[in-house]
């Protein structure tokens, strides 16, 4: 649709979401990666010289690595790339380069490649970089494994033979070794744990212990993911190294028994020592790439690449402090192919000390009575057992970003007192109405009110922790539905005043309905910004339909939404937006290709610790109003003066949510749960300290458009 008409805004709008979608954005930061890309193709320039003339490149992405190995003057050179997308860009790429008749790119896995089907004879030299933040997320062993099987020449026999390379099979990267490092980091901290005891004034002491689905327990269920990815550097609030980082794996990829031993190899128990004194959050993994003796890659949080590290949050030592005499006992296991990582014990004082069970309260009564150091810390944990009274292994799964929200103080106490607000001029009202009892305060029909929030929320027993309040949540999940009986059961809210909504629903529109014939509601919440920064889709349609199910006086939450930005200068959103013309390409021509992928818009960015440089103050770009329609429009101008000297390259967004006139939250405030988002401009543009800019500000089905002109 975009080739047919590149301005039909819909199917703009539509591409930007698709191609987030199709094309990873690592691609253009790797892409800009001279460094990386540089060493890749020194190590395959010394190959292909040493003798490797026939080259399969595993994974090749645009190409770039296949094109390194003709380029140095492979006799045969393979590819394969599993996305159709992917696929089909290399093809373009290959051939704008002159390149596509000495290249053979196959759209497909390794894993299915076959003599002679698909390449005549086997290679001797496969190039890869299918790795992720925990090294073996692509799959690049059971990958590896198939290929010295099917694809590659025996590797050299012993180190003393000489093997002519073209009679030998071997790899780059040669092998990898995997860092750790436990830390103490509160923004992970809040993104996999429940650290408030009461939300919004409800007790959580009866939730029951609820977790993020990030987890390397022992059971390995479908439902969780081993680790997650933060760029450790750019985490708000930084983090604390408890141990020194330590060598948690060596792999050496030129080795295929080692390979295939690697997933039945024993799990590996390490004890290290505690360096500084601080409660363990989780254990971080980055690795080293060697791409061959000379040359390594790193993804380490010191490196100042842009790669992610890999994050193994620890759940059950909440409060639980690590000591400098202390050791962290850490097993690292590949099972599953998966890297693995679990802090299981501390050592104090000799005395081993498991993590991972729930420590029974008897025991550690024992322990209590002979004052000691243990005795401390199991009573310590033994508190943990109190805390969480059902089991451990009862606990629900939350995405990180309900953990964060549940953890954003300010959030729910907002909307309590919003809640209030309404409740009490509501009564009022009803006891203004002529004839009413002045005596009698309770209103004898209960006020009704809607909690339409996507995923997690206690919203809704908020409201129905006010009294007079039957509230209805739109919670689906039985598990958490459960858990919301359970708080409002200990936080004696009558359970007739809790019911789930969703079983109404046909589509979104339909969940909004009136609750019953002849009642409408007193109160709507609305989830307005998603966690990645973006206004959510069709929140103005269903801000109208929300207001046509108000009994008067009632209110829609929020009311408003006023979006904030800035000027910025940052190279870091211009890496992670488009490939920086040819120098960092190795001189391919690639950028034209992979840049047809930009999307205008970069989301869950962490402005707070974006490294750029301010050209404005924030300004007000645009308004939502959710109450009053005709106060809306699509297009907004606004006049912004430049602070400093600079070249604008981005204008990052986010927003004042207002429930009521008084009350507001921002997305941009400290222990926010959302992410923010940032226009990044189609060509930076240079401006002079006070001048004057034009800011072209657009809504169109929920997404924001900016432009900047002077
Ligand atoms: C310093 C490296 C680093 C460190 C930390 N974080 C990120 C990085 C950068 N690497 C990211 C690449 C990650 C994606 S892999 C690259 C491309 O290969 C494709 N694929 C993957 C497996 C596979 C296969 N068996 N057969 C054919 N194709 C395959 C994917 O479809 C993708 O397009």
């Amino acid at each position: 649709a975009l080739k047919v008409r590149p301005d039909y805004p819909e199917a703009r709008e539509n591409f930007h979401r698709v191609a987030n979608w199709l094309v990873e954005r690592w691609h253009f930061f790797m892409l800009n990666d001279y460094g990386r890309n540089r060493k890749y193709q020194q190590a395959i320039q010394k190959a292909v010289q040493s003798g490797c003339n026939t080259v399969l490149d595993i994974g090749t992405g645009t190409g770039i690595l296949g094109m390194c190995a003709k380029k140095a003057g492979a006799a045969e050179v393979y590819a394969c790339e599993l996305s159709k997308t992917m696929y089909e860009l290399a093809r373009e790429v290959v051939t704008a380069n002159g390149m596509d008749g000495g290249i053979k790119i196959l759209h497909m896995k390794s894993l299915e490649m076959e003599i002679p089907k698909d390449i005549p004879q086997r290679v001797s030299l496969v190039v890869t970089e299918t790795v992720d933040a925990g090294l073996f997320g692509e799959g690049i062993i059971e990958s590896l494994i198939h290929a010295w099987h099917h694809l590659l020449l025996p590797p050299q026999r012993g180190k003393n033979e000489f093997q002519e390379q073209s009679v030998t099979g071997r790899v780059i990267p040669a092998g990898a070794t995997v860092f750790a490092m436990a830390v103490e980091c509160l923004e992970i901290r809040r993104h996999h744990r429940v650290c408030v005891s009461e939300v919004g004034g409800l007790s959580m002491v009866a939730a029951g212990e609820l977790r993020s689905p990030v987890s390397c327990s022992s059971e390995p269920d479908d439902s969780t993911e081993p680790y997650t990815t933060e760029r450790l550097s750019r985490l708000p609030g930084g983090y604390k190294s408890l141990t020194q980082p330590f060598t948690a794996l060596n792999i050496d990829f030129n080795n295929v028994q080692e390979l295939e031993g690697l997933t039945s190899r024993e799990v590996q128990r390490l004890r290290l020592p505690v360096i500084q004194e601080g409660e363990l959050d989780a254990l971080t993994v980055w690795f080293q790439l060697h791409l061959d003796e000379e040359n390594s890659l790193s993804t380490g949080p010191q490196e100042d690449t842009c790669w992610e590290q890999a994050v193994y949050p620890v759940h059950n030592t909440k409060g639980f402090l690590l000591k400098p005499e202390d050791e962290l006992v850490v097993e690292v296991s590949c099972r599953d192919a998966y890297l693995r990582l679990c802090s299981v014990a501390v050592v104090r004082n000799g005395r081993e000390i498991r993590l991972d069970q729930r420590l029974d309260t008897q025991a550690c009564e024992n322990h209590i009575s002979n004052r000691n150091p243990e005795a401390e810390l199991c009573s310590a944990l033994s508190s943990l057992q109190t805390e969480q009274n059902p089991p451990s292994n009862d606990f629900c799964s939350l995405e990180s970003s309900e953990i964060a929200l549940l953890n954003n103080h300010a959030y729910h106490q907002s909307f309590r007192a919003a809640l209030a607000k309404l409740i009490s001029q509501l009564k009022g009202k009803w006891q203004n109405r002529a004839g009413a009892d002045p005596g009698s305060t309770d209103r004898s029909d209960l006020l009704y009110v809607l909690d339409v929030s996507e995923g997690f929320s206690l919203l809704s027993l908020i409201a129905a922790s006010h009294g007079h309040v039957k509230a209805y949540s739109s919670v689906e999940k039985k598990k958490q539905q459960e858990v919301l009986k359970r708080l409002a059961t200990s936080n004696n809210i009558p359970e007739e005043r809790l019911e789930f909504w969703l079983n109404h629903v046909e589509d979104e529109q339909g969940m909004l309905k009136r609750p019953s014939r002849e009642k409408l509601w007193s109160g709507i919440m609305l989830d307005c910004v998603e966690t990645c920064g973006l206004i959510r889709q069709k929140l103005m349609e269903k801000a109208s339909l929300a207001r046509c199910l108000l009994e008067d006086g009632g209110r829609v939450f929020p009311e408003k939404i006023v979006v904030y930005g800035t000027l910025v200068e940052s190279d870091t959103l211009l890496l992670e937006s488009a490939v920086q013309g040819r120098e960092p390409t190795l001189g391919f021509n690639i950028a034209p290709f992979i840049n047809q992928f930009t999307v205008p818009v970069h989301v869950f960015l962490d402005f707070s610790t974006l490294d750029c440089k301010h050209l404005s103050q924030s300004v007000e770009l645009f308004v939502l109003d959710l109450m009053d329609a005709t106060a809306n429009y699509t297009h907004r101008e606004v006049k912004v003066q430049a602070t400093a000297a600079g070249r604008i390259t981005a204008v990052p967004f986010w927003y004042n949510i207002y429930l009521d006139q008084e009350i507001s939250v921002s997305t941009l405030s400290q222990n926010s749960h959302w992410k923010q988002a940032a226009a990044v401009l189609q060509e930076p543009l240079e401006v002079g300290a006070g001048e004057w800019l034009r800011l072209s500000v657009k809504l169109h089905k929920s997404t924001i458009s900016i432009s900047v002109d002077k």
